[in-house]
């Protein structure tokens, strides 16, 4: 079975636009969104305009600073500095990656924890691994557990989640999420051995690898329920390019209970998460208008 990304964000969306409504009406506030792009990397021109056109959608106030390649650090904090201190804008969001020459942790840290919409701030991060309240969990380890219960119901307690990837985006916080879950948890990376034995046990099996269609079939447990986290261009012989998760889709949904497609997975939930959080952010700490 095919777990439908782009129709739970749709209904999700759906859902938040009412919410803005709501928001507008009672406290005047309209949560804003800023999105802060460096460089000119193609991919991540896609998915800002992806943002700011469902951002817009959904009622809320969506602003783009694009800022040239070789910007520097200090150009960078100079702006995010601004934003900070705009009361219009209740999220920032840096596209990452930055530039070589940017120190990125230095940027995602000095992004004020209440308008940090990714969950990156060590502030966030924090509060997601203590299980504290008040944490602004990261977008897409958001849309994967939703994805997953969407399958699987709301309880996932004692399943085995197998994670591949361990980055500060997507793994680490998606495996921290899935622990909150009651779930038993194993991390997997590059220096796991026999990945393929160990991706047999999952119940529930996230592979945010960023390799084209690295997990197979054969990989999958039986039943298993596969979030493909994975967004991979590749070159097809048309010489056009299509998207391709880091999961044989053909192989793995003849073994799979349910598997998110790539594109229409996880990649429109992490959107409606971030539209999401904005809209937390400005009802927790929006500032009414004079
Ligand atoms: N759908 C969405 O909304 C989003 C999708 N993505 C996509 O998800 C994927 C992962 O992104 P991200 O976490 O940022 O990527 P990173 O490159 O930061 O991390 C990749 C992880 O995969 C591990 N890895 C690499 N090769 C192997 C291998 N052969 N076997 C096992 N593990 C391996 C790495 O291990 P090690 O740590 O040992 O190097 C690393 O932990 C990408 O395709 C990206 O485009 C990302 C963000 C959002
Ligand atoms: N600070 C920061 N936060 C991020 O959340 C962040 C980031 N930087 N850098 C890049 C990655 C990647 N990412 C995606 C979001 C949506 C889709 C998405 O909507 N994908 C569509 C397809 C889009 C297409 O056709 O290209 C889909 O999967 O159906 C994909 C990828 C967010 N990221």
């Amino acid at each position: 079975m095919n777990i439908d990304g782009k129709q739970v964000a749709a209904d999700l969306r759906q859902s938040l636009a009412q919410e803005v409504a709501e928001l507008k009406q009672q406290t005047g506030i309209t949560p804003g969104l800023t999105v802060v792009l460096v460089g000119e990397d193609p991919a991540s021109q896609v998915y800002v305009r992806n943002k700011v056109k469902q951002t817009q959608e959904v009622g809320m106030i969506s602003n783009e600073f694009r800022m040239a390649a070789d910007t520097s650090e200090e150009a960078l904090l100079a702006k995010l500095d601004e934003l900070n201190n705009d009361p219009a804008v209740h999220g920032i969001l840096v596209q990452l990656p930055l530039p070589k020459h940017i120190n990125e942790s230095r940027i995602i840290e000095s992004i004020v924890p209440e308008k940090d919409v990714d969950g990156f701030h060590a502030m966030n991060s924090g509060r997601l691994m203590n299980g504290e309240e008040g944490a602004l969990v990261p977008c897409t380890p958001q849309g994967c557990v939703i994805l997953a219960k969407k399958h699987l119901g709301d309880d996932l307690s004692g399943k085995h989640a197998v994670v591949i990837g361990r980055s500060n985006i997507v793994g680490k916080p998606v495996a921290m999420l899935l622990l909150q879950e009651s779930c038993t948890v194993t991390i997997a990376h590059s220096r796991t051995k026999d990945l393929p034995a160990l991706c047999r046990e999952a119940d529930i099996l996230v592979a945010a690898v960023g390799r084209p269609e690295m997990v197979k079939g054969d990989w999958i447990k039986p039943g298993a329920t596969v979030i493909d986290v994975g967004i991979n261009r590749i070159a097809t012989e048309d010489s056009k390019s299509r998207l391709v998760g880091d999961v044989d889709f053909a192989e793995a949904e003849k073994v799979a209970a349910a598997i998110t497609p790539v594109p229409g997975g996880v990649g429109p939930m992490t959107i409606a998460c971030l539209l999401k959080n904005t809209i937390e952010a400005a009802r927790r700490f929006g500032v009414r208008p004079q």
